[in-house]
């Protein structure tokens, strides 16, 4: 199996299981990055407004489909979220057009995320409004949030003008930061969780039961990771800017890990996050 096996969105889209995460990827070197990516068999891309990387992401897109026209724009999943500082109807209309804009050379965006949930109640209203409006023109196929806790995602469910419902909420997932409830509370609303730092950026790649886990499998801790993720059901998204490190980073869809596995790797007790001030973004906001 390869990086563009799918699970399918409540719109009816589907997903590809992988994507390469693109935060932090310097400017100069994004594209490259991107289009090597696709080449090592990714169909799926996720950037951001704040990535400041996001014209460099589209344009890695559209030089491999120009290299290679047997495959289609719609083979390639390419996602890109409005930041905090855009809630409200006007700016979140602004901040989609400005990734339209850049991503003028791939047509569409398939998926655009609410960053995060950090703003009030009709600022977060007047974005999904703007959102589900540019899910109705067809300039983006998909919208979804991320960061929400449950009482985000209720408030959001309950709006009296809901017209779309997110297809995705993309969180922080690894083996140190479960979240059951605000996974569970998704499954059961429908909405596809995505987790981000599935690697939790490396921190955690000497933790002694990874490691154990890996030398069984005859696999990294990176790989173990990312299997961990897709066996959960969730889309993961890891980056990396090695070339070296994309293909390894794919070659995990023959991983099976046993219970006995799962056991070992899961902390349900650490709640250890990568880097949001949980002071900001609060840890428990699956309550
Ligand atoms: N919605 C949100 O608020 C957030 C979304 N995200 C999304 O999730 C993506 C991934 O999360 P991110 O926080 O970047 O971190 P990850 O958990 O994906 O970890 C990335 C780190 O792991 C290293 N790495 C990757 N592959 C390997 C490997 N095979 N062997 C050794 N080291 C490896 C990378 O280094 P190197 O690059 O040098 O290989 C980098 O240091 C982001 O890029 C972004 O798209 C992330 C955080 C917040
Ligand atoms: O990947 C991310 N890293 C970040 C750091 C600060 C704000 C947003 C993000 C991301 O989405």
């Amino acid at each position: 199996m390869s990086g563009t096996s799918s699970y399918t969105l409540n719109s009816g889209a589907t997903i590809p299981k992988v994507g390469l995460g693109v935060y932090d990827i310097p400017i100069e070197t994004t594209e490259l990055v991107v289009y090597e990516a696709l080449k090592a068999g990714y169909r799926h891309v996720d950037s951001a407004a704040t990535y400041d990387n996001e014209e460099q992401a589209a344009n890695g897109i559209a030089r491999w489909l120009a290299e290679n026209p047997t495959h289609k724009r719609s083979e390639i999943f390419y996602t890109t979220k409005v930041f905090d500082d855009h809630h409200g109807y006007e700016l979140t209309r602004q901040s989609v057009e400005e990734s339209l804009e850049k991503a003028a050379k791939i047509g569409y965006i398939d998926l655009v995320l609410v960053h995060s949930p950090r703003s009030d109640y009709n600022m977060r209203h007047g974005t999904w409004n703007a959102l589900q409006e540019f899910a109705a023109s067809g300039k983006v196929k998909n919208i979804g949030v991320s960061n929400y806790g449950i009482k985000h995602l209720r408030e959001l469910l309950a709006y009296p003008d809901l017209k779309i419902k997110p297809a995705v909420n993309q969180i922080e997932l690894h083996p140190w930061l479960l979240r059951p409830r605000l996974v569970n509370y998704c499954k059961r609303n429908n909405i596809v969780v995505e987790a981000y730092s599935p690697l939790a950026k490396g921190y955690k790649f000497d933790d002694p039961d990874l490691l154990a886990v890996a030398r069984r499998h005859r696999k990294t801790p990176s790989q173990i990771l990312i299997a961990w993720s897709l066996q959960k059901g969730y889309v993961v998204l890891p980056k990396t800017e090695k070339v070296a490190r994309l293909k390894p980073n794919l070659d995990v869809f023959d991983i099976r890990l046993s219970a006995d596995d799962l056991k070992r790797l899961e902390k349900p007790g650490e709640h250890f996050n990568t880097g949001w001030d949980p002071t900001v973004y609060p840890l428990d906001n699956e309550k």
